[in-house]
């Protein structure tokens, strides 16, 4: 067995190409110590004995398999842990069942028309419990619940006899349906607590997970920075998903809900699919990629002939979002693409500027930025580096998390390892 030691020299080795601790951040001892102390904290409060010591690990815990499930308003994320470490007769006295979830997940990247496994997230070597493994990111639909119900009575999940962990709106919403359709029960846990452990857990394991956009809105010269997450504390988390949830972070364990606002991802793709007639989300992010957004909006330059000078508003500056809709000419000039991109850049701006007034209230510089809205979606990620930046002199960083939506159903895997069954 592989201590745990080993499994970070070997993460160490596959992420940091440059070993000198001068130039490369994550080989100062500091950032190594730190990253140690995180993960050994967070498995002796998972398995309540001592951190690993590179001692043989007891395989103990709740019964495989082990789901983290997140329901929210607009996507189910479910994170899986595969177990690498099974000894022969543990894999010889494995359910059959099992077996075949396992293999059904691991050979599909897809799963029925709308369900997709995020291989390119992937992460190898975790540690849970004290079993190593890998974990897998799947999304799909939360409209797909009931193909999704149907799909579990069907490969008997039930008779597994394993917690359902499940954490989002949708662990309520849906418990009756899960207990009538597949005849399970969920341990439900908060979808606020699960997203602060899950964004520990994963940042402390992957030493790229989190970064920065330098140069955001010059395209040849952007680029995608590490950022040393070893001193995160405070840190402001804007969660963008259906809605936004934005929490001040003090401390693995402390935390509070600042604000929130209900125009969020959801809102881009609803006006997004009434404005142009798209039906899915990737399809709004292409055409807002080809899309010009001035065409919608009027500017500074619009309505002073050039820069508000008193109060440097410079003339590019968006005075009215979607203001050049109220003329019938320009409506008519209008593309569903120049739609679609004033549509998201009118969302982002409107979540800059909130994540921005409550950074200012908490005293807080760090804003992590996560949650599924900003999927493939680079325009509002550069948006948001850029309006962070500009409007408070300097002073605010927005950061980014390479898992964005499933931060929440790592947290609740996490918490069962909790839940005190025992195999
Ligand atoms: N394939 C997709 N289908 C639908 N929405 C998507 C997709 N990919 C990204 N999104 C965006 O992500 C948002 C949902 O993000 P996320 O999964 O983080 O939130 P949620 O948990 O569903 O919502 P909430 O937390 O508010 O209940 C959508 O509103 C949409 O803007
Ligand atoms: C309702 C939740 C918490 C569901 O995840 C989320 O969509 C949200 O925080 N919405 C914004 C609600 C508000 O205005 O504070």
């Amino acid at each position: 067995m592989q201590s745990l030691q080993t499994i970070q020299m070997d993460l160490s080795e596959k992420y940091c190409h440059n070993s000198d601790p001068l130039i490369n951040p994550y080989r100062r001892p500091s950032y190594v110590k730190r990253k140690k102390e995180l993960i050994a904290n967070m498995m002796a409060s998972l398995n309540g004995t001592t951190p690993p010591n590179g001692n043989a690990v007891v395989h103990t815990g709740p019964p495989m398999p082990w789901f983290g499930m997140d329901i929210g308003g607009s996507l189910v994320k479910l994170v899986y842990f595969e177990p690498t470490d099974s000894s022969p007769a543990e894999i010889d006295s494995e359910l059959e069942t099992l077996k075949k979830i396992r293999h059904y997940l691991k050979r599909n990247a897809s799963y029925g028309a709308t369900g997709k496994r995020d291989v390119y997230l992937q992460m190898d070597k975790c540690c849970i419990n004290g079993r190593y493994g890998t974990l897998h990111f799947i999304r799909f639909p939360t409209s797909e619940m009931p193909v999704f119900l149907k799909l579990a009575k069907s490969k008997d999940i039930a008779h597994m006899a394993s917690t359902v962990c499940a954490t989002g709106g949708g662990a309520f919403k849906f418990e009756a349906d899960i207990k009538r359709e597949v005849n399970l029960g969920l341990h439900k846990f908060d979808e606020l607590d699960s997203l602060i452990h899950g964004i520990h857990y994963i940042e402390a394991y992957n030493q790229h997970e989190c970064y920065y956009l330098s140069e955001p809105l010059d395209d040849d010269k952007c680029t995608k920075t590490p950022y040393d997450f070893s001193h995160p504390y405070p840190f402001l988390v804007v969660n963008i998903g259906s809605g936004v949830g934005i929490l001040a972070v003090y401390s693995p364990e402390k935390y509070k809900r600042v604000s929130g606002s209900s125009i969020g991802g959801g809102t881009f793709l609803g006006l997004c699919a009434l404005l142009t007639g798209c039906e899915t989300f990737e399809d709004a992010i292409q055409l807002a990629a080809n899309g010009d957004s001035t065409k919608i909006d009027k500017s500074v330059r619009d309505i002073y002939g050039g820069d508000y000078s008193k109060f440097k508003l410079s003339g590019d500056i968006i005075a009215s979002s979607f203001g050049h809709m109220c003329s019938a000419e320009k409506r008519a000039q209008a593309t569903p693409a120049d739609l679609a991109r004033a549509t998201l850049v009118t969302i982002t701006n409107n979540i800059g500027a909130i994540a921005r007034m409550c950074a200012k209230n908490e005293g807080i510089e760090r804003v992590v930025f996560a949650g599924n809205f900003l999927r493939v979606n680079e325009i509002s990620m550069k948006l948001l580096a850029f309006a962070m930046d500009f409007w408070s002199g300097g002073t605010l960083k927005a950061l980014f998390l390479e898992h964005e939506g499933y931060f929440g159903a790592v947290g609740c895997l996490l918490e069962l390892m909790k839940t005190g069954h025992s195999s």
